[in-house]
């Protein structure tokens, strides 16, 4: 009897594999991070190879720890780091240049082109603003500059996708039958879908220029795509769920009802709230966008506030300062101070994303006095991302016709109790943990069991949700305000630096 499921996380810093009881409990993981490549100011790089193998070794790592095998397995479930763009060769699988990844601005150039004073002219079509942050400009960037690579394009020779598209070609078996395909919420991140239809749009991929026969198929978030081929430990198992790691923490919070929201806090942060099966436009820099579409049923949309930076700022005070050597380490250094001591970082390392969207900006350090030391530079590491979330939820609140109540929150720095108890603080609403940390990867497994039945329903799904810690805020509203308006002066600082 099959008794778990297997989901693949493909993030920004790491390649995780995780396995799923009935309960939705853990019973295995295998994780592994790839590298960064920073080639330029402004650009970031990943090695699609390296991802695809690191793929393969958690698989096999969260096996062993689980101690089963695929004959154990009911299906295998994909989430990604989204827009990251990858074209490769369909014959030999080699990628055509390296994975140009959702934080890289190389493409502003193109979209200052494309957009001729308008950043919105796609919005109502796609849900989204032209930015350097979604894959259509990657794609343009890459036909412009990859010789060759347009008339190989059009030949049909090569294929486009995001990570979910390249882990699902090559799981099951490449250039020997691999499945071209994507799933919607993934494709609402390029600027080729169209939102109503969810298919790709004839009228964005004439805008843009880029030739139908790179693209994957669009399918549904819950379905058998195919299954595992013979060369991988998979073998066989059906890979039955796809969804981009964001709509996947949503799904694996269980937030399937209008208004119901959660906020992930990995590399980047992003707040999705479930507007159910209507598109809503925000007045106020979100973007509409898919939460995820369960076989034939209608598609479920969403809003969504996405911030670049906020675990990659505690990577580049590890990696780049050298000031902690562990990422929990910014906890215990924020922990020897009591305040910010007037210290605001504002991490705008790819510009600013929602709600400001000014890819003008840069990172700054505003506040500074003799009196600063490491300790305050890592709790306004901290705080910063806790004042990012703050303007998206606000953003989000005013939009709404209700303000959110309480706020889900999961991701690799929602282990940190700090950051917990201040967002908490900052935004005046109840910040609750659930008990699995790894939202992203049940998303994924919850959307695959219920493509092949070892789950029922959504309500079978929401059954299994449960609560680990609840952060009740307990900050006084001055001094709310004061922190609040400090940040805000520094978010002004960031501005025409780039
Ligand atoms: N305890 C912690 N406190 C603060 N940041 C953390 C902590 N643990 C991990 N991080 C940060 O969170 C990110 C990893 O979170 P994760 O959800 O695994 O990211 P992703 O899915 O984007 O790869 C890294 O950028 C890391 O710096
Ligand atoms: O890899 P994550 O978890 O930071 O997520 C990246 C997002 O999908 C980018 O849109």
């Amino acid at each position: 009897m099959s008794e778990f499921i297997c989901a693949i996380d493909q993030g920004t810093t790491s390649s995780r594999a995780i396995i799923f009881d009935r309960t939705g409990r853990i019973r295995g993981t295998g994780q592994k991070e790839h590298a960064q490549h920073f080639p330029q100011p402004g650009w970031v790089e990943h090695d699609a190879a390296e991802i695809w193998r690191n793929v393969r070794e958690v698989v096999g790592i969260a096996l062993a720890d689980a101690e089963i095998t695929r004959h154990d397995l009911a299906a295998v479930g994909i989430t990604n780091q989204r827009e990251t763009t990858v074209v490769w060769d369909r014959a030999t699988g080699d990628p055509v240049h390296p994975a140009i990844v959702w934080q890289d601005t190389r493409t502003q150039e193109v979209v200052d082109r494309l957009a001729d004073g308008d950043v919105n002219r796609f919005r109502e079509r796609c849900g989204l603003p032209l930015s350097t942050y979604f894959s259509a400009p990657k794609l343009v960037w890459l036909l412009e500059n990859v010789e060759g690579m347009r008339a190989r394009a059009e030949a049909g020779e090569l294929a486009f996708g995001t990570i979910d598209s390249w882990v699902l070609w090559n799981l099951t078996g490449g250039p020997d039958g691999g499945v071209h395909a994507t799933d919607v919420t993934n494709a609402s991140r390029t600027m080729l879908m169209s939102l109503q239809t969810c298919e790709w749009d004839a009228s964005l991929l004439e805008s843009f220029g880029i030739p139908a026969a790179l693209l994957p198929e669009i399918r549904s978030s819950s379905e058998v795509y195919g299954k595992a081929a013979s060369n991988s430990l998979l073998r066989h198992t059906p890979v039955a769920g796809m969804l981009g790691d964001q709509q996947a923490a949503t799904f694996g919070q269980a937030a399937f009802a209008a208004g119901e929201a959660k906020n992930t806090y990995g590399t980047g942060a992003f707040l999705i709230v479930n507007t159910g099966e209507e598109v809503v436009r925000s007045e106020e820099g979100l973007l509409s966008t898919v939460a995820y579409r369960l076989g034939d049923a209608p598609p479920v949309y969403a809003l969504e506030g996405s911030v670049a930076v906020t675990g990659s700022l505690v990577q580049w005070l590890r990696d780049n300062l050298g000031i902690i050597s562990t990422a929990p380490e910014v906890e215990t250094l924020a922990r020897t101070v009591d305040s910010n001591g007037g210290c605001y970082i504002v991490p705008a390392f790819s510009g600013l994303f929602a709600p400001w969207w000014r890819p003008d900006a840069r990172g700054v350090i505003v506040g500074l006095t003799g009196f600063i030391h490491r300790g305050h530079i890592a709790r306004a590491a901290l705080e910063s991302t806790a004042y990012q979330v703050a303007d998206v939820v606000a953003a989000a609140n005013k939009d709404a016709e209700v303000p959110l109540r309480e706020l889900r929150v999961d991701g690799g720095m929602a282990a940190n109790d700090t950051l917990m108890q201040f967002q908490a603080d900052l935004l005046d609403v109840e910040v609750v943990r659930p008990a699995v940390l790894e939202t992203t990867a049940l998303g994924a497994a919850f959307a695959a069991g219920l493509a092949v039945g070892f789950w029922d329903d959504l309500d079978a799904l929401r059954a299994l949700w449960q609560e680990e810690r609840r952060f009740a805020p307990s900050m006084d509203a001055g001094e709310r305000e004061r922190l609040r308006a400090g940040w805000l002066r520094a978010v002004e600082h960031s501005f025409n630096l780039a």
